[in-house]
């Protein structure tokens, strides 16, 4: 502990419970009192009631099983924590936010386990979109298909702007089709006539592109990302939570009740879906086509 003042017992009880985040969710955390202790798939910060997330699963950061429920924990134990009021998510690794789903979860996989990693992506989406923090995406990286997923659950939305970067729902590109629950995000960021184009053509935007159609909401130098999240969270944090949250709740709602009605059914038609021979070789030429690219 740095310092001579003594800590306070609400400190002390707030210091257990992230050292009890650190010990359950695996993550690295970084606070002014104690020392990292274990890398894993993204390292935690805390400064003054929010929580920054750096997401390190290399090399794109795709979403596997494992990354999800570890994602997924640590959200909960965050959302728990009343002394974390916001949660900045932005990328550890270079040039990617996040590559989106793990294709190879989806390739050549069992039915069970398609259906297990499909109910961690709904985990996933229902603790973001749900959240009752202040959520902000950083988004320092290209972010397509699940990754701007991940993004549009947040509150507020600040890009690289490096024009090399992009970020959509590109699923059709790959011969896959977006659950409803991701069309239904995007109609809630960018209205309907424009969610239409994007998912039909399966769109990858620039930052430029992206801030026109109102998908991300502000664009920065790089190496500002940080500074505007942290300086635009404190905006939002001067707003009363109940007050907010309440109001962020009764307009998700909606939204969040239809999944949440329909959970097994959509893994049901997920898992019906991914598995179909059809689909199997289409990501397959996906997969073989990243690779090429790569050569
Ligand atoms: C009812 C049915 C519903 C189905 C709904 C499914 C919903 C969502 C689908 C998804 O999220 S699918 C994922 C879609 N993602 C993409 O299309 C992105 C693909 N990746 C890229 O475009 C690029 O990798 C990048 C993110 C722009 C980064 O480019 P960079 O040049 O930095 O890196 P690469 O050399 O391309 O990649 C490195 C390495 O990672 C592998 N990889 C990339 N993305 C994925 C991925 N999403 N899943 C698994 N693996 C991925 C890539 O093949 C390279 O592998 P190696 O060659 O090194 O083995």
């Amino acid at each position: 502990m740095k310092g001579g003042v003594p800590p306070s017992d609400t400190f002390l009880f707030e210091l257990q419970l992230r050292h009890a985040h650190l010990l359950l969710g695996r993550f690295e955390l970084v606070c002014g009192c104690c020392a990292p202790v274990e890398k894993f798939h993204y390292r935690l910060h805390f400064v003054h009631s929010v929580a920054v997330m750096r997401l390190q699963n290399p090399p794109v950061n795709s979403l596997n099983l494992d990354f999800l429920t570890e994602f997924c924990i640590t959200v909960e134990k965050l959302e728990m924590d009343k002394s974390c009021r916001g949660l900045i998510l932005t990328s550890n690794q270079p040039k990617v936010f996040s590559a989106g789903l793990d294709i190879m979860e989806m390739y050549e996989k069992s039915p069970e386990s398609c259906g297990e990693f499909w109910k961690a992506v709904q985990e996933m989406w229902l603790k973001l979109y749900g959240s009752n923090m202040v959520t902000i995406a950083a988004i320092n990286g290209s972010s397509p298909a699940g990754g701007c997923l991940m993004s549009i659950t947040c509150d507020y939305r600040i890009m690289a702007d490096n024009p090399r970067y992009s970020i959509g729902l590109n699923e059709t590109q790959l011969g896959i089709v977006a659950p409803f629950w991701f069309m239904d995000t995007m109609m809630n960021t960018v209205g309907h006539r424009t969610s239409e184009i994007a998912l039909q053509l399966g769109l990858l935007y620039s930052p430029s592109e992206a801030l026109k159609i109102g998908l991300v909401d502000q664009l920065v130098p790089e190496d500002q990302i940080l500074t505007t999240a942290t300086q635009t969270m404190t905006k939002w944090l001067a707003i009363p939570d109940h007050a907010r949250q309440i109001t962020k709740s009764m307009m998700r709602k909606p939204t969040i009740d239809k999944l949440m009605s329909n959970r097994e059914v959509d893994i049901q038609h997920f898992v019906n879906f991914i598995t179909k021979d059809s689909i199997q070789k289409s990501l397959g030429m996906y997969l073989a086509m990243l690779k090429k690219r790569k050569s």
